[in-house]
C-alpha cells in the first residue's frame, strides 16, 4: 500500500470487506487490560468512526498484513513544511516576530496532522469510540499512589464520575462554538524569506474558530472577548459534547504529596556543565538551599522532597527570580527547572507576607504558570502543592478536556499559583473568576513552545488582557529546554529590557545521559524492528513516539496484538482516557507508552528506560524533548530513533549536530545524508535557524560571561533594546 493509501485506508468508508469478524476476547492485551473497543455496527454509519473502522480492519487482518501495509505506509504528507519550522527558513525571524495573520490557505499545514494540545473537539466521537481502549471503566480501579516522584503517581483510576466510557458519553452533548481566528488550526505558511505567516482558514467562518495548539476555543466579542466557547460564543458553529469530566483529586496524605524518585549516577557530573549568564549585573549563583534563605517551610519541603543538592539550573535561576529579574533559563531536560522557578517565587510570596485566600466569586493570583499540555501544568501543579505545603499559598490547576465548573470550583476557594493551561486560563479570566491586578510573577514552562506560533497569539492576548501589570510592573520568567532563535526574539516583547537569560551547557542540546541510537529503517520495516526492540528490552518502561494522532492508536493496537501491553496518549483520546493512559504507564501496567507529541515535553516519569521514535518528529527541538522522557535527574536513560531517508533527510544534519555535542556516536551514513543534503540555514558550526547556541542577545552585543557553578560573573554590556526591532 503506498504513501497515501495509508490516509486513504483511515478516510475510506464502510468498505465492507475490511469489516471484520471481531472477537473482544482475543484482542484485550493481556497485562494492561486494554481492550480493543469495538463499538456497535451502527458506528459504521458514523463520520467521525471512520477510524474506528480502519482500526477494525486491521484487527480483522491482523498480522497478516504485509509489512506495506497502511500503517507502515504512512509517510508524511506535509513534507515541505517541516524544513520550514524545524531547519530552513521558513520561520524568518523578523516575520515570525511580527505576524501571526489568517487567511491564507497555504502552509503550514503539519498541525494537521500532529498532535497537540487541541482538536478534542473534532474528534471526540473517533476517541470515544474507536480504536482500544484502557479496558479502564472508571470502576475499575480506584486512585491510587505508586513511589514516583514527589507526586500523585501511579495507575489512577476511577476518574471522576465513576461512569463507563458510553455513559460518560451519552451526558456530553453540549455546543461549543469559537471564532476568534476562524480556523481550527493555525496553520503557517512561510512565505518565501519565511516572512509572513498564515493561518488556513482565516475568515472567522471556520468550523472550529481559532484554536491554535491549545486545547480551548475562545471566542472574541467586545466586551466579552475573552468569552469562553462554552457559553455559547456567538460565530462558531461546531457542535460538540459538553466535557463533564472531573479529575480525581490528588491525594493529600503527606507521603503522596513527597514521593519522589531518586536521583541518578550522574546527578552530581551536573556540576560540570558549563553554565552561561548573560545580561547585567547577574547576582552570583548560590551553592546550597541554605545560602538561598528560602525559610524554615520551605527548606523543611525540600528536604521531604529529597533534594539535598541544587542543580545548576536552580544554583544560577533562585538568586537570579529572588532578586527581582525576569529571566530567561534554558537547561537539558530533567535537569530541575520546575523546582528553580517554583522555589523563589513561593519564597518571595512568604516574604511579601502573603495571606490566606479566602472563598471569593474572584480570586485574584499573584502568580500564573503556563504551560503547552494538560498532563505538565498538572505536574506542575502537584510540584506547587509540594512545595508549598505547609504554607498558606494555595495552588490550583485548571486545564481543558475537564469540566468548567469543576475550575471554576477550584479557583473560587482561593488560588495564589494559577497553573493554567492557555485555553482554559482563557475561558476562566473571560468568566471575570480570574483578576490579574496582583500578578507579580509570569511563568512560561517550555517557554520557546508557549511563544511560537500555535500559542503564541493567546500569551500576547494573556498578557494584554485587561489588569495584567506590565512588564515594567510583574516579573516574567520563560523556561525550556530549547529556544530557538526567533522565538528569544519574540520573547523580548514579554520581558524587561534587563532580562538575564541562564544557559545550562548548549541552548538545544540534548541531555547527555541519554544514549542516543539513529537507525535507517524505511518505513515499511518499522512495525517489526520495533517489535524486535521491545522483545529485548522486555518490560522496561518505553515511550514510544509517532508522528499522527492515528498512528499512536494504530500502532498501539499492533503492539497489543503483538502481546505488548501497551496504552497511548494523544489529543484525540478523551482527558480522562489521557489520564489513565498515563496513570498506567507510570506504574508499570502498561509499560508501552504509544504518544504523539502531546507528551514530548515535561512529563517526569520515573524509569522511563527507553525512547523510541518511530516516527522523528519535524524539527531537532522536538527530538531533544522527546529523548528527554529518559535519563533525568542523574539517571542514564536510552533512545532509539527509526530514521527513514524518504522523509527524514531534513533532519540529517541538526541530528549529527545534536549527536556529536552530546557525544554520540554518529553513524556513518547519518553523516553523509547531512553532508549530500542541503538544508537552508543551517550551518553546523552556528546552529543558525535550528537552535540558538546561546543568548541571542550576544549577537547584538558580542558580549557574555561564562561560568561555571559557583563563580560569580562579569557584567555585559547594557542591552540596547532596539536590538529587537
Ligand atoms: N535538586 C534536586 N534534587 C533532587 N531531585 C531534583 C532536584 N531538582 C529537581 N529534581 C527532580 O528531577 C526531576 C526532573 O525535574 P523537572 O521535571 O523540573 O525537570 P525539567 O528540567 O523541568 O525537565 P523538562 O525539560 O523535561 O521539562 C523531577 O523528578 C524533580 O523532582
Amino acid at each position: 500500500m503506498g504513501d497515501e493509501d495509508w490516509e486513504a485506508e483511515i478516510s475510506k468508508p464502510h468498505v465492507p470487506s475490511y469489516v471484520p469478524v471481531f472477537e473482544k476476547d482475543k484482542y484485550s492485551s493481556g497485562a494492561n487490560g486494554d481492550t480493543i473497543n469495538m463499538t456497535s455496527a451502527s458506528d459504521m454509519d458514523d463520520g467521525p468512526s471512520q477510524r474506528g473502522h480502519f482500526m477494525r480492519s486491521h484487527f480483522a487482518s491482523g498480522r497478516s498484513l504485509g509489512n506495506r501495509d497502511a500503517g507502515d505506509s504512512n509517510k508524511r504528507e506535509h513534507t515541505p513544511t517541516k524544513g520550514g519550522f524545524g531547519v530552513g527558513k521558513g520561520f524568518g525571524n523578523k516575520g515570525f516576530s511580527n505576524k501571526f495573520e489568517e487567511g491564507g490557505n497555504s502552509g503550514f499545514l503539519k498541525e494537521s496532522n500532529n498532535d497537540c494540545e487541541d482538536n478534542q473537539i473534532w474528534n471526540r466521537e473517533f476517541s470515544s469510540r474507536s480504536g482500544y481502549q484502557d479496558g479502564n471503566d472508571a470502576e475499575a480501579s480506584g486512585p491510587s499512589r505508586r513511589g514516583g516522584r514527589g507526586s500523585f503517581r501511579g495507575c489512577r483510576g476511577g476518574f471522576g464520575t465513576g461512569r463507563s466510557n458510553n455513559e460518560y458519553d451519552r451526558d456530553e452533548g453540549a455546543q461549543r462554538t469559537g471564532d476568534l481566528f476562524g480556523s481550527r488550526r493555525t496553520a503557517v505558511s512561510g512565505t518565501g524569506n519565511g516572512d509572513t505567516y498564515h493561518s488556513r482558514s482565516g475568515s472567522g467562518h471556520g468550523r472550529g474558530g481559532y484554536k491554535g495548539l491549545s486545547e480551548e476555543v475562545i471566542t472574541g466579542s467586545g466586551k466579552n472577548s475573552w468569552k469562553s466557547e462554552t457559553e455559547g460564543g456567538k460565530g462558531g458553529d461546531i457542535q460538540g459534547p459538553k466535557v463533564t469530566y472531573i479529575p480525581p483529586p490528588p491525594p493529600e496524605d503527606e507521603d503522596s504529596i513527597f514521593a519522589h524518585y531518586q536521583t541518578g549516577i550522574n546527578f552530581d557530573k551536573y556540576d560540570t556543565i558549563l553554565v552561561e549568564v548573560s545580561g547585567h549585573d547577574a547576582p552570583p549563583a548560590i551553592l546550597t538551599f541554605e545560602e538561598a534563605n528560602l525559610g524554615q517551610t520551605l527548606n523543611n519541603n525540600i528536604v521531604k522532597a529529597g533534594y539535598t543538592k541544587l542543580t545548576p539550573v536552580q544554583k544560577y535561576s533562585i538568586p537570579i527570580i529572588l532578586a527581582g529579574r525576569d529571566l530567561v533559563a534554558c537547561a537539558q531536560t530533567g535537569s530541575g527547572k520546575t523546582a528553580a522557578f517554583l522555589l523563589p517565587i513561593l519564597a518571595h510570596m512568604m516574604r511579601d507576607g502573603i495571606t490566606a485566600s479566602r472563598f471569593k466569586e474572584l480570586q485574584q493570583p499573584e502568580c500564573i504558570i503556563v504551560a503547552p499540555t494538560r498532563e505538565l501544568i498538572n505536574q506542575i501543579y502537584l510540584e506547587a502543592r509540594k512545595f508549598s505545603y505547609g504554607t498558606c499559598v494555595r495552588a490550583v490547576v485548571i486545564y481543558g478536556g475537564t469540566q468548567v465548573g469543576h475550575s471554576i470550583r477550584q479557583i473560587v476557594q482561593g488560588c495564589n499559583i494559577l497553573c493554567a493551561t492557555p485555553g482554559r486560563l482563557m475561558d476562566i479570566i473571560g468568566k471575570e473568576k480570574i483578576g490579574l491586578k496582583q500578578v507579580k510573577y509570569v511563568v512560561l514552562d517550555e517557554a520557546d513552545r508557549m511563544l511560537d506560533m500555535g500559542f503564541g497569539p493567546e500569551i500576547k492576548k494573556l498578557i494584554s488582557c485587561p489588569g495584567m501589570p506590565t512588564k515594567e510592573q510583574r516579573h516574567t520568567l520563560l523556561f525550556s529546554a530549547t529556544f530557538p532563535e526567533e522565538i528569544q526574539r519574540l520573547a523580548g516583547e514579554f520581558l524587561k529590557s534587563n532580562y538575564l537569560f541562564v544557559t545550562v551547557g548548549q541552548v538545544g542540546g540534548a541531555c547527555r545521559d541519554v544514549q542516543q541510537t539513529v537507525l535507517q529503517v524505511a518505513q515499511y520495516s518499522k512495525r517489526e524492528k520495533l517489535v524486535e526492540i521491545l522483545q529485548n528490552t522486555g518490560v522496561e518502561r518505553t515511550m514510544v513516539f509517532v508522528e499522527t494522532k492515528k498512528k499512536a492508536d494504530f500502532i498501539a493496537t499492533f503492539l497489543c496484538q503483538e502481546k505488548v501491553s501497551t496504552t497511548s496518549i494523544h489529543g484525540d483520546r478523551e482527558q480522562r482516557e489521557r489520564e489513565q493512559a498515563l496513570g498506567d504507564f507510570r506504574c508499570g501496567k502498561c509499560p508501552v507508552l504509544v504518544a504523539t507529541s502531546v507528551a514530548a515535553r515535561g512529563l517526569d516519569i520515573e524509569n522511563v528506560q527507553h525512547v523510541i521514535n518511530f516516527d522523528l518528529p519535524s524539527t531537532i527541538d522536538e527530538y531533544v524533548h522527546r529523548i528527554g522522557r529518559t535519563g533525568r535527574c542523574g539517571n542514564t536513560g536510552r533512545a532509539i530513533s527509526f530514521f527513514d531517508p524518504e522523509s527524514d533527510n531534513h533532519l540529517a544534519q541538526p541530528l549529527v549536530k545534536v549527536l556529536s555535542d552530546a557525544q554520540q556516536n554518529v553513524p556513518a551514513w547519518l553523516e553523509e545524508i547531512a553532508f549530500s543534503t542541503y538544508v537552508p540555514g543551517f550551518s553546523g558550526s552556528t546552529r543558525a535557524n535550528v537552535f540558538a547556541s546561546v543568548d541571542t542577545r550576544k549577537n547584538y552585543q558580542g558580549k557574555s560571561t561564562l561560568n561555571t557553578a559557583g563563580f560569580s560573573s562579569q557584567a555585559p554590556n547594557p542591552i540596547d533594546e532596539d536590538s529587537w526591532d
